[in-house]
Protein backbone atom coordinates (compact mmCIF):
# COMPACT_ATOMS: atom_id res chain seq x y z
CA UNK A 1 0.00 0.00 0.00
CA UNK A 2 1.81 3.13 -1.45
CA UNK A 3 -0.26 5.95 1.24
CA UNK A 4 0.14 5.80 4.91
CA UNK A 5 -2.74 6.01 6.66
CA UNK A 6 -2.22 9.57 8.27
CA UNK A 7 -2.41 11.43 4.60
CA UNK A 8 -5.66 8.88 3.68
CA UNK A 9 -9.05 10.73 4.48
CA UNK A 10 -11.94 9.74 6.03
CA UNK A 11 -14.84 8.18 3.77
CA UNK A 12 -18.11 9.69 5.30
CA UNK A 13 -19.85 6.32 5.61
CA UNK A 14 -16.89 5.04 8.02
CA UNK A 15 -18.16 4.68 11.64
CA UNK A 16 -16.67 7.46 14.22
CA UNK A 17 -12.83 8.00 12.99
CA UNK A 18 -11.88 7.94 16.94
CA UNK A 19 -12.97 4.09 17.30
CA UNK A 20 -10.22 3.34 14.77
CA UNK A 21 -6.76 1.33 14.92
CA UNK A 22 -4.25 1.49 12.52
CA UNK A 23 -2.66 -2.19 12.18
CA UNK A 24 0.99 -2.66 10.10
CA UNK A 25 0.88 -5.88 8.41
CA UNK A 26 3.77 -8.34 7.94
CA UNK A 27 4.76 -9.25 10.93
CA UNK A 28 4.05 -13.26 12.16
CA UNK A 29 1.87 -13.54 15.41
CA UNK A 30 4.06 -15.11 18.01
CA UNK A 31 4.04 -15.68 21.62
CA UNK A 32 1.65 -16.64 24.62
CA UNK A 33 -1.57 -15.73 25.35
CA UNK A 34 -4.62 -16.75 27.87
CA UNK A 35 -8.21 -17.29 27.30
CA UNK A 36 -10.20 -17.18 29.98
CA UNK A 37 -14.55 -18.59 30.64
CA UNK A 38 -16.28 -18.68 27.25
CA UNK A 39 -18.45 -15.62 26.66
CA UNK A 40 -20.91 -17.99 25.58
CA UNK A 41 -21.24 -19.28 28.88
CA UNK A 42 -20.57 -16.95 31.45
CA UNK A 43 -23.46 -14.80 30.29
CA UNK A 44 -26.08 -17.32 30.42
CA UNK A 45 -24.58 -18.55 33.56
CA UNK A 46 -24.80 -14.94 35.46
CA UNK A 47 -28.58 -15.35 34.20
CA UNK A 48 -29.19 -18.63 35.56
CA UNK A 49 -27.68 -16.66 39.54
CA UNK A 50 -31.46 -15.73 39.00
CA UNK A 51 -32.82 -18.98 40.08
CA UNK A 52 -31.28 -19.54 43.42
CA UNK A 53 -32.13 -18.54 46.70
CA UNK A 54 -27.97 -17.91 47.70
CA UNK A 55 -25.56 -16.46 46.10
CA UNK A 56 -23.74 -17.93 43.38
CA UNK A 57 -20.27 -17.20 42.35
CA UNK A 58 -18.73 -17.71 38.88
CA UNK A 59 -14.47 -17.91 38.46
CA UNK A 60 -12.50 -16.82 35.07
CA UNK A 61 -15.41 -13.83 34.26
CA UNK A 62 -13.50 -12.13 31.38
CA UNK A 63 -13.94 -8.44 31.03
CA UNK A 64 -15.67 -8.48 27.71
CA UNK A 65 -18.56 -6.49 26.88
CA UNK A 66 -21.40 -8.91 27.53
CA UNK A 67 -20.58 -9.67 30.85
CA UNK A 68 -21.11 -5.76 31.39
CA UNK A 69 -24.63 -5.72 29.74
CA UNK A 70 -25.64 -8.35 31.73
CA UNK A 71 -24.15 -7.15 34.77
CA UNK A 72 -26.07 -3.74 34.36
CA UNK A 73 -29.72 -5.69 33.79
CA UNK A 74 -28.93 -7.94 36.98
CA UNK A 75 -28.43 -5.02 38.87
CA UNK A 76 -31.61 -3.48 37.56
CA UNK A 77 -33.78 -6.43 38.81
CA UNK A 78 -32.21 -5.66 41.95
CA UNK A 79 -29.52 -8.49 42.19
CA UNK A 80 -25.83 -7.21 43.56
CA UNK A 81 -23.13 -8.25 41.19
CA UNK A 82 -19.68 -7.77 42.94
CA UNK A 83 -16.73 -8.40 40.83
CA UNK A 84 -14.13 -9.45 43.46
CA UNK A 85 -10.64 -9.11 41.22
CA UNK A 86 -9.47 -11.79 39.08
CA UNK A 87 -12.22 -12.27 36.93
CA UNK A 88 -14.31 -13.42 40.46
CA UNK A 89 -18.20 -12.89 40.30
CA UNK A 90 -20.02 -12.79 42.96
CA UNK A 91 -24.06 -12.82 42.19
CA UNK A 92 -26.34 -12.47 45.36
CA UNK A 93 -30.39 -12.34 43.81
CA UNK A 94 -31.72 -12.02 47.49
CA UNK A 95 -33.81 -9.07 46.26
CA UNK A 96 -34.94 -9.28 42.62
CA UNK A 97 -37.69 -6.61 42.00
CA UNK A 98 -39.01 -5.48 38.60
CA UNK A 99 -37.00 -2.93 36.70
CA UNK A 100 -37.79 0.16 34.86
CA UNK A 101 -38.20 -0.29 31.15
CA UNK A 102 -36.35 3.11 30.11
CA UNK A 103 -33.75 2.27 32.33
CA UNK A 104 -34.02 -1.53 30.49
CA UNK A 105 -33.89 -0.03 27.69
CA UNK A 106 -30.43 1.68 27.61
CA UNK A 107 -29.27 -2.30 26.87
CA UNK A 108 -31.50 -2.37 23.97
CA UNK A 109 -29.52 -3.86 21.09
CA UNK A 110 -26.71 -4.47 23.32
CA UNK A 111 -26.96 -8.73 23.27
CA UNK A 112 -28.88 -11.41 22.77
CA UNK A 113 -28.72 -12.12 26.23
CA UNK A 114 -31.87 -10.58 27.29
CA UNK A 115 -34.22 -12.81 25.99
CA UNK A 116 -32.49 -15.64 28.52
CA UNK A 117 -34.21 -13.57 31.49
CA UNK A 118 -37.62 -14.48 30.79
CA UNK A 119 -38.03 -18.21 32.42
CA UNK A 120 -36.10 -17.02 35.16
CA UNK A 121 -38.09 -13.41 35.92
CA UNK A 122 -41.44 -15.40 35.35
CA UNK A 123 -40.52 -17.51 38.44
CA UNK A 124 -38.59 -14.63 40.51
CA UNK A 125 -41.47 -11.87 39.70
CA UNK A 126 -44.41 -13.63 37.81
CA UNK A 127 -43.55 -10.68 34.78
CA UNK A 128 -40.49 -10.42 32.31
CA UNK A 129 -39.66 -7.03 30.31
CA UNK A 130 -37.05 -8.14 27.68
CA UNK A 131 -35.82 -4.74 25.79
CA UNK A 132 -34.99 -5.54 22.29
CA UNK A 133 -32.21 -7.84 21.53
CA UNK A 134 -28.65 -7.05 19.62
CA UNK A 135 -25.60 -9.53 19.04
CA UNK A 136 -23.66 -10.16 15.54
CA UNK A 137 -25.78 -9.29 12.35
CA UNK A 138 -25.39 -12.53 10.72
CA UNK A 139 -28.84 -13.11 9.57
CA UNK A 140 -32.01 -12.33 10.96
CA UNK A 141 -31.93 -14.05 14.25
CA UNK A 142 -35.89 -14.86 14.87
CA UNK A 143 -36.71 -15.85 18.70
CA UNK A 144 -39.83 -17.73 17.64
CA UNK A 145 -38.40 -20.86 19.19
CA UNK A 146 -38.05 -18.89 22.43
CA UNK A 147 -41.65 -17.86 22.69
CA UNK A 148 -43.59 -20.81 21.41
CA UNK A 149 -41.73 -23.17 24.32
CA UNK A 150 -42.48 -20.27 26.41
CA UNK A 151 -46.12 -19.69 25.24
CA UNK A 152 -46.41 -23.99 25.71
CA UNK A 153 -45.49 -23.54 28.99
CA UNK A 154 -48.06 -21.27 29.87
CA UNK A 155 -46.46 -18.00 29.33
CA UNK A 156 -48.21 -15.06 27.75
CA UNK A 157 -46.21 -13.06 25.26
CA UNK A 158 -47.09 -9.37 24.36
CA UNK A 159 -45.22 -7.02 21.85
CA UNK A 160 -45.19 -4.00 22.74
CA UNK A 161 -43.50 -0.62 20.94
CA UNK A 162 -40.55 -0.61 23.76
CA UNK A 163 -40.08 -4.60 23.80
CA UNK A 164 -41.45 -8.16 24.73
CA UNK A 165 -43.92 -8.41 27.99
CA UNK A 166 -44.36 -11.80 29.43
CA UNK A 167 -46.72 -12.71 32.15
CA UNK A 168 -47.56 -16.44 33.37
CA UNK A 169 -50.95 -16.41 34.93
CA UNK A 170 -50.46 -20.31 36.20
CA UNK A 171 -46.71 -20.14 37.07
CA UNK A 172 -44.75 -22.23 34.27
CA UNK A 173 -45.56 -25.91 33.71
CA UNK A 174 -43.70 -29.02 32.17
CA UNK A 175 -44.27 -30.06 28.78
CA UNK A 176 -43.47 -31.98 25.60
CA UNK A 177 -41.68 -29.62 22.87
CA UNK A 178 -39.58 -30.24 19.78
CA UNK A 179 -36.99 -27.33 18.20
CA UNK A 180 -37.21 -26.88 14.67
CA UNK A 181 -33.51 -26.57 14.56
CA UNK A 182 -30.99 -27.58 16.92
CA UNK A 183 -30.83 -23.65 18.70
CA UNK A 184 -28.23 -23.21 21.16
CA UNK A 185 -30.33 -20.17 22.53
CA UNK A 186 -33.52 -21.64 22.54
CA UNK A 187 -32.48 -24.63 24.29
CA UNK A 188 -31.04 -22.88 26.88
CA UNK A 189 -34.04 -21.22 27.60
CA UNK A 190 -35.92 -24.07 28.02
CA UNK A 191 -33.67 -25.10 30.31
CA UNK A 192 -33.51 -22.10 32.12
CA UNK A 193 -37.21 -22.06 32.32
CA UNK A 194 -37.96 -25.75 33.12
CA UNK A 195 -35.99 -26.32 35.79
CA UNK A 196 -38.08 -24.52 38.69
CA UNK A 197 -41.18 -24.84 36.40
CA UNK A 198 -44.08 -27.52 37.31
CA UNK A 199 -43.36 -30.98 36.07
CA UNK A 200 -41.97 -32.70 33.68
CA UNK A 201 -39.98 -30.75 30.44
CA UNK A 202 -38.78 -32.87 27.54
CA UNK A 203 -37.41 -31.21 24.86
CA UNK A 204 -36.32 -32.81 21.69
CA UNK A 205 -34.07 -31.93 19.19
CA UNK A 206 -32.05 -29.88 21.49
CA UNK A 207 -28.23 -28.12 21.12
CA UNK A 208 -25.35 -30.09 22.57
CA UNK A 209 -22.87 -27.47 22.64
CA UNK A 210 -20.20 -27.82 25.08
CA UNK A 211 -21.80 -24.59 26.21
CA UNK A 212 -25.04 -26.09 26.90
CA UNK A 213 -23.44 -29.24 28.45
CA UNK A 214 -21.46 -26.80 30.81
CA UNK A 215 -24.82 -24.92 31.88
CA UNK A 216 -26.43 -28.05 32.39
CA UNK A 217 -23.63 -28.68 34.95
CA UNK A 218 -24.20 -25.32 36.94
CA UNK A 219 -27.53 -25.83 37.19
CA UNK A 220 -27.12 -29.18 38.46
CA UNK A 221 -25.08 -27.90 40.90
CA UNK A 222 -27.98 -25.23 42.08
CA UNK A 223 -30.03 -28.43 42.31
CA UNK A 224 -31.47 -28.75 38.81
CA UNK A 225 -32.48 -32.30 37.87
CA UNK A 226 -31.27 -32.33 34.31
CA UNK A 227 -30.92 -35.66 32.04
CA UNK A 228 -29.39 -35.26 28.71
CA UNK A 229 -30.21 -38.41 26.73
CA UNK A 230 -29.08 -39.17 23.09
CA UNK A 231 -30.10 -38.02 20.11
CA UNK A 232 -30.38 -34.44 21.45
CA UNK A 233 -33.51 -35.20 24.13
CA UNK A 234 -33.15 -33.48 27.09
CA UNK A 235 -34.70 -34.16 30.43
CA UNK A 236 -36.06 -31.82 33.22
CA UNK A 237 -37.96 -32.64 36.35
CA UNK A 238 -38.81 -29.28 37.44
CA UNK A 239 -37.93 -28.77 41.71
CA UNK A 240 -39.20 -26.55 43.72
CA UNK A 241 -36.33 -24.39 45.13
CA UNK A 242 -32.79 -23.99 43.64
CA UNK A 243 -29.60 -22.65 45.52
CA UNK A 244 -26.80 -20.69 44.34
CA UNK A 245 -23.61 -22.23 42.43
CA UNK A 246 -20.06 -21.94 42.55
CA UNK A 247 -18.54 -22.39 38.94
CA UNK A 248 -15.24 -22.29 36.77
CA UNK A 249 -17.07 -21.99 32.59
CA UNK A 250 -15.25 -23.56 30.34
CA UNK A 251 -12.76 -21.79 28.79
CA UNK A 252 -13.63 -20.03 25.47
CA UNK A 253 -13.25 -22.12 22.50
CA UNK A 254 -14.66 -19.32 20.24
CA UNK A 255 -11.66 -17.11 21.37
CA UNK A 256 -9.01 -19.58 20.90
CA UNK A 257 -9.68 -20.85 17.73
CA UNK A 258 -9.42 -17.19 16.27
CA UNK A 259 -6.32 -16.84 17.69
CA UNK A 260 -5.31 -20.64 16.27
CA UNK A 261 -5.96 -18.97 12.91
CA UNK A 262 -4.29 -15.47 13.24
CA UNK A 263 -1.02 -17.70 13.83
CA UNK A 264 -2.20 -19.81 10.96
CA UNK A 265 -2.97 -16.65 8.59
CA UNK A 266 0.39 -14.61 9.80
CA UNK A 267 2.57 -17.86 9.19
CA UNK A 268 2.85 -17.00 13.30
CA UNK A 269 3.02 -19.33 16.68
CA UNK A 270 1.05 -18.89 18.96
CA UNK A 271 0.14 -20.82 22.45
CA UNK A 272 -3.59 -20.34 23.85
CA UNK A 273 -3.02 -21.29 26.99
CA UNK A 274 -6.53 -22.13 28.66
CA UNK A 275 -7.61 -23.78 25.70
CA UNK A 276 -8.73 -27.42 25.83
CA UNK A 277 -8.66 -29.99 23.23
CA UNK A 278 -12.04 -31.77 23.77
CA UNK A 279 -14.04 -28.33 22.75
CA UNK A 280 -11.87 -27.87 19.95
CA UNK A 281 -12.48 -31.64 18.30
CA UNK A 282 -13.42 -30.51 15.39
CA UNK A 283 -11.56 -26.89 14.73
CA UNK A 284 -8.42 -29.16 15.43
CA UNK A 285 -9.48 -31.54 12.34
CA UNK A 286 -10.12 -28.82 9.96
CA UNK A 287 -6.47 -27.44 11.30
CA UNK A 288 -4.65 -29.96 10.77
CA UNK A 289 -5.97 -30.84 7.42
CA UNK A 290 -5.18 -27.52 6.45
CA UNK A 291 -1.56 -27.98 7.18
CA UNK A 292 -1.28 -26.31 10.53
CA UNK A 293 0.33 -27.79 13.18
CA UNK A 294 -0.47 -27.68 16.96
CA UNK A 295 0.40 -29.17 20.15
CA UNK A 296 -1.72 -29.85 23.59
CA UNK A 297 -0.61 -29.25 26.99
CA UNK A 298 -3.03 -30.76 29.40
CA UNK A 299 -1.79 -29.25 32.39
CA UNK A 300 -4.62 -28.10 34.31
CA UNK A 301 -3.24 -24.87 35.79
CA UNK A 302 -0.84 -23.59 32.99
CA UNK A 303 -1.64 -25.64 30.33
CA UNK A 304 -3.62 -24.69 26.90
CA UNK A 305 -2.02 -25.27 22.79
CA UNK A 306 0.13 -24.62 20.96
CA UNK A 307 -0.85 -23.12 17.55
CA UNK A 308 1.88 -22.79 14.31
CA UNK A 309 2.58 -22.59 10.88
CA UNK A 310 5.09 -24.95 9.83
CA UNK A 311 5.97 -23.15 7.26
CA UNK A 312 5.83 -23.87 3.04
CA UNK A 313 1.78 -23.95 1.52
CA UNK A 314 -1.28 -24.82 3.16
CA UNK A 315 -4.03 -26.89 1.51
CA UNK A 316 -7.31 -25.66 0.42
CA UNK A 317 -10.11 -27.55 2.25
CA UNK A 318 -13.74 -27.73 1.68
CA UNK A 319 -16.38 -27.59 5.11
CA UNK A 320 -19.70 -26.79 6.35
CA UNK A 321 -20.47 -25.06 9.24
CA UNK A 322 -22.89 -27.23 11.47
CA UNK A 323 -24.55 -27.40 15.14
CA UNK A 324 -22.38 -29.47 17.74
CA UNK A 325 -20.27 -31.60 16.93
CA UNK A 326 -20.14 -29.89 13.70
CA UNK A 327 -17.77 -27.40 12.69
CA UNK A 328 -18.74 -24.43 14.47
CA UNK A 329 -20.43 -21.61 12.58
CA UNK A 330 -18.28 -18.69 14.96
CA UNK A 331 -14.93 -20.90 13.91
CA UNK A 332 -15.67 -19.78 9.97
CA UNK A 333 -14.60 -16.36 9.87
CA UNK A 334 -11.13 -16.23 11.23
CA UNK A 335 -10.83 -19.52 9.46
CA UNK A 336 -11.54 -17.85 5.88
CA UNK A 337 -8.75 -15.43 6.46
CA UNK A 338 -6.40 -18.43 7.05
CA UNK A 339 -7.55 -19.72 3.95
CA UNK A 340 -7.32 -16.90 1.50
CA UNK A 341 -3.56 -18.32 2.30
CA UNK A 342 -3.78 -21.90 1.77
CA UNK A 343 -2.80 -23.38 -1.79
CA UNK A 344 -5.73 -24.18 -4.41
CA UNK A 345 -9.81 -23.70 -4.28
CA UNK A 346 -11.93 -23.85 -0.82
CA UNK A 347 -15.52 -23.88 -0.54
CA UNK A 348 -17.20 -22.99 2.96
CA UNK A 349 -20.57 -23.91 3.26
CA UNK A 350 -21.61 -21.59 6.00
CA UNK A 351 -25.58 -23.50 7.25
CA UNK A 352 -26.06 -21.77 10.62
CA UNK A 353 -26.85 -18.39 9.98
CA UNK A 354 -28.19 -16.82 6.22
CA UNK A 355 -25.57 -13.93 6.29
CA UNK A 356 -22.08 -14.68 7.88
CA UNK A 357 -20.35 -14.21 4.87
CA UNK A 358 -20.53 -10.36 4.18
CA UNK A 359 -17.05 -9.77 5.35
CA UNK A 360 -15.62 -11.57 2.75
CA UNK A 361 -16.00 -8.41 0.45
CA UNK A 362 -13.69 -6.47 2.58
CA UNK A 363 -10.80 -9.68 2.32
CA UNK A 364 -11.57 -9.27 -1.56
CA UNK A 365 -10.85 -5.39 -1.41
CA UNK A 366 -7.70 -6.36 0.35
CA UNK A 367 -6.52 -8.86 -2.65
CA UNK A 368 -8.10 -12.09 -1.94
CA UNK A 369 -10.03 -14.13 -4.15
CA UNK A 370 -13.36 -15.65 -3.15
CA UNK A 371 -16.61 -15.61 -4.89
CA UNK A 372 -20.11 -16.12 -2.52
CA UNK A 373 -22.62 -17.94 -4.14
CA UNK A 374 -26.39 -18.52 -2.75
CA UNK A 375 -26.71 -22.09 -3.66
CA UNK A 376 -25.84 -24.77 -1.17
CA UNK A 377 -21.56 -25.25 -2.24
CA UNK A 378 -21.34 -28.69 -0.09
CA UNK A 379 -22.76 -32.37 0.91
CA UNK A 380 -25.73 -31.60 2.41
CA UNK A 381 -28.68 -29.18 1.33
CA UNK A 382 -29.13 -26.46 4.13
CA UNK A 383 -32.20 -24.10 5.26
CA UNK A 384 -30.96 -21.60 2.67
CA UNK A 385 -30.71 -22.99 -0.45
CA UNK A 386 -33.47 -20.99 -1.24
CA UNK A 387 -34.12 -17.26 -1.09
CA UNK A 388 -30.71 -16.16 -2.69
CA UNK A 389 -28.61 -15.88 0.93
CA UNK A 390 -25.27 -15.83 -0.07
CA UNK A 391 -24.17 -18.73 2.29
CA UNK A 392 -21.46 -20.49 0.57
CA UNK A 393 -18.09 -18.97 -0.39
CA UNK A 394 -14.90 -20.24 -2.61
CA UNK A 395 -11.48 -19.32 -1.61
CA UNK A 396 -8.50 -19.15 -4.43
CA UNK A 397 -5.25 -18.96 -3.04
CA UNK A 398 -2.74 -18.24 -1.68
CA UNK A 399 -3.41 -14.56 -2.38
CA UNK A 400 -1.21 -11.71 -1.19
CA UNK A 401 -3.13 -9.48 0.69
CA UNK A 402 -2.99 -5.63 0.63
CA UNK A 403 -3.82 -3.16 3.73
CA UNK A 404 -6.67 -1.06 3.39
CA UNK A 405 -9.62 0.40 4.94
CA UNK A 406 -11.94 -2.02 7.15
CA UNK A 407 -15.00 -1.39 8.42
CA UNK A 408 -15.97 -3.92 11.41
CA UNK A 409 -19.31 -5.57 10.72
CA UNK A 410 -19.47 -8.22 13.44
CA UNK A 411 -17.33 -9.83 16.02
CA UNK A 412 -15.89 -12.74 14.34
CA UNK A 413 -15.64 -10.53 10.97
CA UNK A 414 -13.72 -8.15 13.15
CA UNK A 415 -11.66 -10.40 14.41
CA UNK A 416 -11.09 -11.57 10.83
CA UNK A 417 -10.32 -8.05 9.73
CA UNK A 418 -7.75 -7.83 11.85
CA UNK A 419 -5.88 -10.88 11.12
CA UNK A 420 -6.67 -10.13 7.27
CA UNK A 421 -4.59 -6.93 8.18
CA UNK A 422 -2.06 -8.14 10.42
CA UNK A 423 -0.91 -10.89 7.02
CA UNK A 424 -1.24 -8.61 4.59
CA UNK A 425 1.16 -6.09 3.58
CA UNK A 426 1.43 -2.61 4.09
CA UNK A 427 -0.98 -0.67 6.58
CA UNK A 428 -4.69 -0.96 7.56
CA UNK A 429 -6.89 1.40 9.22
CA UNK A 430 -9.71 -0.93 10.68
CA UNK A 431 -12.93 1.01 12.24
CA UNK A 432 -15.93 0.08 15.04
CA UNK A 433 -13.14 -1.42 17.18
CA UNK A 434 -15.09 -1.26 19.59
CA UNK A 435 -17.57 -4.36 18.56
CA UNK A 436 -14.23 -6.21 19.20
CA UNK A 437 -14.74 -5.88 23.10
CA UNK A 438 -18.22 -7.69 23.00
CA UNK A 439 -16.52 -10.67 22.85
CA UNK A 440 -12.46 -10.71 23.30
CA UNK A 441 -11.04 -9.61 26.63
CA UNK A 442 -7.85 -7.41 26.35
CA UNK A 443 -7.35 -7.54 22.78
CA UNK A 444 -5.00 -4.98 21.95
CA UNK A 445 -3.04 -6.47 24.83
CA UNK A 446 -3.02 -9.37 23.50
CA UNK A 447 -1.98 -8.67 19.99
CA UNK A 448 1.00 -6.22 21.65
CA UNK A 449 2.27 -9.25 23.67
CA UNK A 450 1.81 -11.18 20.19
CA UNK A 451 4.03 -8.72 18.36
CA UNK A 452 1.32 -6.68 16.59
CA UNK A 453 1.74 -3.35 15.54
CA UNK A 454 -1.10 -1.83 16.78
CA UNK A 455 -1.92 2.05 17.16
CA UNK A 456 -3.71 4.95 16.62
CA UNK A 457 -7.32 6.77 17.92
CA UNK A 458 -8.94 4.32 19.53
CA UNK A 459 -6.02 3.35 21.66
CA UNK A 460 -5.02 6.91 22.12
CA UNK A 461 -8.45 8.22 22.96
CA UNK A 462 -9.57 5.45 25.49
CA UNK A 463 -6.17 5.03 26.78
CA UNK A 464 -5.94 1.16 27.71
CA UNK A 465 -9.62 0.99 27.14
CA UNK A 466 -8.15 -2.63 24.85
CA UNK A 467 -5.62 -3.50 27.28
CA UNK A 468 -8.43 -3.91 30.52
CA UNK A 469 -9.06 -0.03 30.69
CA UNK A 470 -13.00 0.85 31.89
CA UNK A 471 -14.66 -2.79 31.49
CA UNK A 472 -11.67 -4.28 33.97
CA UNK A 473 -11.73 -0.66 35.74
CA UNK A 474 -15.73 -1.13 36.78
CA UNK A 475 -14.49 -4.91 38.48
C1 LIG B 1 -24.60 -15.69 22.91
C2 LIG B 1 -24.46 -16.98 22.20
O1 LIG B 1 -24.38 -18.04 22.81
N1 LIG B 1 -24.38 -16.92 20.88
C3 LIG B 1 -24.15 -18.14 20.14
C4 LIG B 1 -25.49 -18.82 19.94
O2 LIG B 1 -26.34 -17.89 19.31
P1 LIG B 1 -27.90 -18.18 19.25
O3 LIG B 1 -28.29 -18.93 20.46
O4 LIG B 1 -28.58 -16.89 18.97
O5 LIG B 1 -27.97 -19.10 17.98
P2 LIG B 1 -29.01 -20.25 17.67
O6 LIG B 1 -28.36 -21.57 17.87
O7 LIG B 1 -30.27 -19.98 18.40
O8 LIG B 1 -29.28 -20.01 16.12
C5 LIG B 1 -29.06 -21.03 15.17
C6 LIG B 1 -30.04 -20.88 14.02
O9 LIG B 1 -31.37 -21.04 14.50
C7 LIG B 1 -32.19 -19.98 14.07
N2 LIG B 1 -33.23 -19.69 15.10
C8 LIG B 1 -32.84 -19.59 16.40
C9 LIG B 1 -33.78 -19.30 17.37
C10 LIG B 1 -35.12 -19.12 16.99
O10 LIG B 1 -36.01 -18.85 17.81
N3 LIG B 1 -35.45 -19.22 15.67
C11 LIG B 1 -34.53 -19.52 14.71
O11 LIG B 1 -34.86 -19.62 13.53
C12 LIG B 1 -31.21 -18.81 13.90
O12 LIG B 1 -31.73 -17.81 13.05
C13 LIG B 1 -29.99 -19.52 13.34
O13 LIG B 1 -30.15 -19.69 11.96
O14 LIG B 1 -25.29 -19.99 19.15
C14 LIG B 1 -24.78 -19.73 17.84
C15 LIG B 1 -24.70 -21.04 17.09
O15 LIG B 1 -23.78 -21.89 17.69
C16 LIG B 1 -23.44 -19.02 17.92
O16 LIG B 1 -23.07 -18.62 16.62
C17 LIG B 1 -23.50 -17.79 18.81
O17 LIG B 1 -22.21 -17.33 19.08
C1 LIG C 1 -22.49 -14.74 16.91
C2 LIG C 1 -21.83 -14.51 18.05
O1 LIG C 1 -22.33 -13.99 19.17
P1 LIG C 1 -23.80 -13.44 19.53
O2 LIG C 1 -24.72 -14.59 19.49
O3 LIG C 1 -23.59 -12.91 20.90
O4 LIG C 1 -24.13 -12.38 18.53
C3 LIG C 1 -20.40 -14.87 18.22
O5 LIG C 1 -19.94 -14.91 19.38
O6 LIG C 1 -19.72 -15.09 17.21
Amino acid sequence: MSAEPSARSFDSSYPDPGDMLVVRGGTPLCGEIRVRGAKNLVSKAMVAALLGSTPSTLYDVPAIRDVEVVTGLLRLHGVRVEPLGDGRLVLDPANVETADVEELNVHAGASRIPILFCGPLLHRLGRAFIPDLGGCRIGGRPIDFHLDALREMGAVVDKTADGLVLTAPDGLHGTTLALPYPSVGATEQVLLAAVLADGITELHNAAVEPEITDLIALLQKMGALITAHTDRLLRIEGVPALRGYSHRPLPDRLEAASWACAALATRGDVLVRGARQADLMTFLNVYRAVGGEFEVDDDPVDGGIRFWHPGGDLGAVALETDVHPGFMTDWQQPLVVALTQARGLSIVHETVYENRLGFTDALVTMGATIQVYSACLGATPCRFGHGGYRHSAVISGPSKLQGNDLVIPDLRGGFSHFIAALAAEGSSRVFGVHLIDRGYEDFGAKLAALGATVDGPAYERAGLRLAGGPLEAAR
